[in-house]
């Protein structure tokens, strides 16, 4: 699938993205072993959640929906998951492996988790040394890269885990690994990262302990089934942050947006390259702060960026490198090698998407140096990464003539109804084949 991606258009209007997918997966996985009735609004119905969704169906639980973002999911309690029938496959979706991984490590049965090609090509090791050390029977494919299995039957026992990348998903593995450890579980991190699993587990009832970059909790307790509000998700609010940041007469609202501290480095990155952003109607959903966010579109400078923000926006910066491209003068990241192993090589692809567009971009090892400049037309290639295809849609709203973006298929893993929302805000998207 491509996306036909017109030059110009407005942004206008007030919007509702769809639910954060971080959380839409922890409310799967923490109502599956939860006591009791978990019910979740908001849920994000795309491809990686509902990869969640049913591999917890798969594991034996019984769920309801999704129907309008609503979801029921019969708690089955931190024993009762069954052996699933056949390996269980996680199509794109990195979380799914990384935080099943360490959910599945402590039970009775053996279970093989696959994925798509881009998820085949995706780093491993990084769960598998830690549940290893834990005294769970891990194998992965050469390279440490999936499939990835794990022999049931182990007695796990707690560890600290001093993170080697901030990663909020080899985190949440450690912690949800924990949960069926003997004795403590802790994990410091290099840098904050999202903070989900530790609010989520509090919600349901099991005592988290977070000390500085240290978060520590007990194995052998139980979970009791909630209520979960999903707030809409900031990584995809991000895709229209920037179409109206850099769109003459831009204004928009987008509604109701998970603005968790450990998640909005995008507005801090945006903000400090001079862009209009002001947070309404600052409310609290469900132990996650949400606010409205009205984005008027500003002429943007570019900045270094502070290292310190790279994991709280890390999604967000194949549209942050449209933003450098539409701003004046240089924008320099760094620290941001993990870049390299999302999707696809985030600081490779952009770089050579922005270039066919006429952008001096030039990647390092772990970052990259954008000069703003104009973008101009043609035809560049997303490698099937849903923030790439998406990022290169809103660039069009500032290019001179239209970007051809191919292999847009994988949109709907993060945001199905992105071209929708585009639309009625006053981009100019058509889909083709
Ligand atoms: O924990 C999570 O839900 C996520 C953590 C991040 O990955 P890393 O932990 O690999 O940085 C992020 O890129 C991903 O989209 C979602
Ligand atoms: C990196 C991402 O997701 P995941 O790691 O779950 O595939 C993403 O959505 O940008």
């Amino acid at each position: 699938m491509k996306f036909i991606a017109k030059a110009g258009g407005q942004v206008e209007g007030q919007v509702r993205v769809p639910g954060d997918k971080s959380i839409s997966h922890r409310s799967i996985m923490l109502g599956a072993i939860a006591d009791g009735v978990t019910t979740v609004d908001g849920f994000l119905e795309g491809e990686d959640a509902l990869c969640t969704l049913k591999a917890f169906r798969a594991l034996g639980v019984v769920i309801e929906g999704p129907e309008n973002g609503r979801v029921v999911i019969h708690g089955v309690g931190r024993d009762g998951l069954q052996a699933p029938s056949e390996d269980i496959y996680v199509g794109n979706s990195g979380t799914s492996m990384r935080l099943l991984a360490g959910l599945l490590a402590g039970q009775a049965f053996d279970v093989t988790m696959t994925g798509d090609e881009s998820l085949t090509k995706r780093p491993m090791e990084r769960v598998a040394a830690p549940l290893r050390m834990m005294g769970a029977v891990v194998e992965t494919a050469e390279g440490g890269r999936p499939p990835l299995t794990l022999r049931g039957g182990q007695q796990l026992k707690g560890i600290h885990y001093d993170l080697p990348m901030a990663s909020a998903q080899v985190k949440s593995c450690v912690l949800l690994a924990g949960l069926y450890a003997e004795g403590e579980t802790s994990t410091t991190e290099p840098a904050p990262t999202r903070d989900h699993s530790e609010r989520m587990l509090r919600g349901f009832g099991y005592p988290v302990e977070v000390k500085g970059a240290t978060a520590r909790l007990q194995g052998g307790g139980r979970l009791q089934g909630v209520h979960i509000d999903v707030p809409a998700d900031i990584s995809s609010a991000a895709f229209f942050m920037v179409a109206a940041s850099i769109t003459p007469g831009a204004d928009l609202t987008l509604e109701h947006v998970g603005v968790n501290p450990t998640r909005t480095g995008v507005i801090d990155i945006l903000k400090a390259m001079g862009a209009d952003i002001t947070l309404l109607n600052h409310r609290e959903v469900g132990g996650e702060p949400v606010a409205d966010i009205r984005v008027r579109h500003a002429a943007l400078k570019g900045i270094d960026i502070p290292e310190h923000l790279v994991p709280l926006a890390i999604d967000e910066f194949p549209v942050l490198f449209v933003a450098a491209s539409c701003a004046s003068g240089q924008t320099v990241l760094t620290g941001a090698e993990e870049l390299r192993v999302k999707e696809s090589d985030r600081i490779q692809v952009m770089a050579e998407g922005l270039a066919t567009l006429g952008i001096d971009a030039q990647p390092t090892p772990d970052g990259i140096a954008i000069q703003g400049g104009e973008l101009g037309e043609g035809t560049v290639y997303s490698h099937h990464d849903h923030r790439i295809a998406m990022s290169f849609a809103v660039a069009s709203l500032r290019a001179k003539g239209p970007i051809v973006i191919e292999g847009c298929d994988n949109v709907a893993t993060s945001f199905p109804n992105f071209v929708e929302l585009a639309t009625k805000v006053g981009m100019n998207l058509e889909v083709a084949e």
